[in-house]
């Protein structure tokens, strides 16, 4: 069957969470790539809300090595409010990015929006450093930090963080795909209880059990809004190349559309995060396959199945006798 899902599309052309140039073109070359259409012609009804316009603040000096506080922690308000209110127009938000930083702003908004709600994260990095454990001060790599609850009291104040309301407990987070952790990092996910699948259990199980085991820990009764954080450096870089921080070893394009299909076929695909696309790193070749794999991705999150699909009331035709 297609999909009945309504869609609200926000772009997020965010940059300042980490060094790199170009990940703000990320949300351009998707669309450019056709992302929109390519979820129509599977029956979604797309609302397209632009991208999101942040004010850029130049006097924005790191606070405990954390870089661009002020741009990031007022664009991850805007960000909150739009997932919010697409979500409660009874749209799933798919956000577009720009760095990983975003999803402060896209799993606070989803949670303000659907309380019970519940993460897959699938990334090569946990991105759970906290201000103090981050060896770079990239807010793309401390996302999560600012919004586990158990987390709280090792967060410092941040200047225009104070908005955040932390929002998600470790029990209701999967990992899928890790392959570089910090040691605070690990330190977190081994004392707080996150389930983790590094790509050593998805060696071990293969991505199916991987999955199951995931939703079994998260989600065990099937009733929960799953929110889906994708980054695209959790693909091994030779199908996804054009991203700030490539880790060998990754998901290959079927594990990635998997676990897509997978959520999708639950129904309670509630938010979608399709972060780190920077199409001003790699090859023009490497940059195409990489925006491919993400559009390929998305299609998979609302309905596309490899098997095919057969569009509502479809007959197959006779003959004229
Ligand atoms: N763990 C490292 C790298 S984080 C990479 C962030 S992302 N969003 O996965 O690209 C750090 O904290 O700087
Ligand atoms: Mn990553
Ligand atoms: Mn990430
Ligand atoms: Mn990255």
């Amino acid at each position: 069957r297609l999909s009945k899902d309504k869609v609200g599309v926000i772009g997020v052309p965010s940059c300042k969470g980490q060094s790199a140039g170009g990940v703000q073109h990320g949300p351009k070359a998707l669309r450019q790539a056709g992302i929109i259409d390519k979820l129509t012609q599977l029956g979604v009804e797309v609302y397209d809300y632009g991208d999101l316009v942040f004010e850029q603040f130049d006097d924005d000096t790191p606070i405990l090595g954390l870089k661009n506080p002020k741009n990031i922690g007022l664009a991850a308000k805007k960000i909150s409010d739009q997932v919010s209110r697409v979500i409660k127009d009874d749209q799933i938000a798919l956000t577009l990015g720009g760095d990983h930083s975003l999803s402060i702003g896209t799993i606070h908004g989803h949670a303000a929006a659907e309380k019970n709600m519940c993460l897959v994260w699938v990334d090569a990095h946990a991105d759970i450093n906290t201000p103090l454990t981050s060896p770079s001060g990239n807010v793309h790599g401390m996302a999560l930090s600012f919004l586990v609850k158990e987390l709280k009291e090792y967060i410092p104040q941040i200047p225009h963080f104070e908005w955040i309301k932390p929002c998600i407990s470790a029990k209701d987070i999967a990992y899928i795909g890790l392959r570089d952790l910090d040691p605070g990092e690990l330190w977190i996910v081994r004392n707080m209880g996150i389930s983790c699948f590094t790509m050593h259990e998805v060696d071990r199980y293969g991505i199916d059990m991987v999955l199951r085991m995931s939703m079994q820990a998260i989600n065990p009764h099937g009733d929960r809004p799953i929110h889906l954080s994708f980054d695209v450096d959790s693909l091994d870089p030779r199908i996804s190349a054009a991203t700030g921080t490539p880790v060998p070893g990754g998901l290959s394009v079927r594990e990635g559309i998997y676990i897509a299909e997978e959520l999708a076929a639950t129904g309670k695909l509630t938010a979608v995060d399709l972060v780190e696309v920077n199409p001003l790193l790699g090859t023009k070749e490497e940059r195409d396959l990489t925006v491919y794999a993400a559009t390929e991705i998305a299609r998979a999150c609302f309905g596309k199945k490899r098997e095919g699909n057969i569009p509502p009331g479809y007959v197959l035709p006779r003959p004229d006798t």
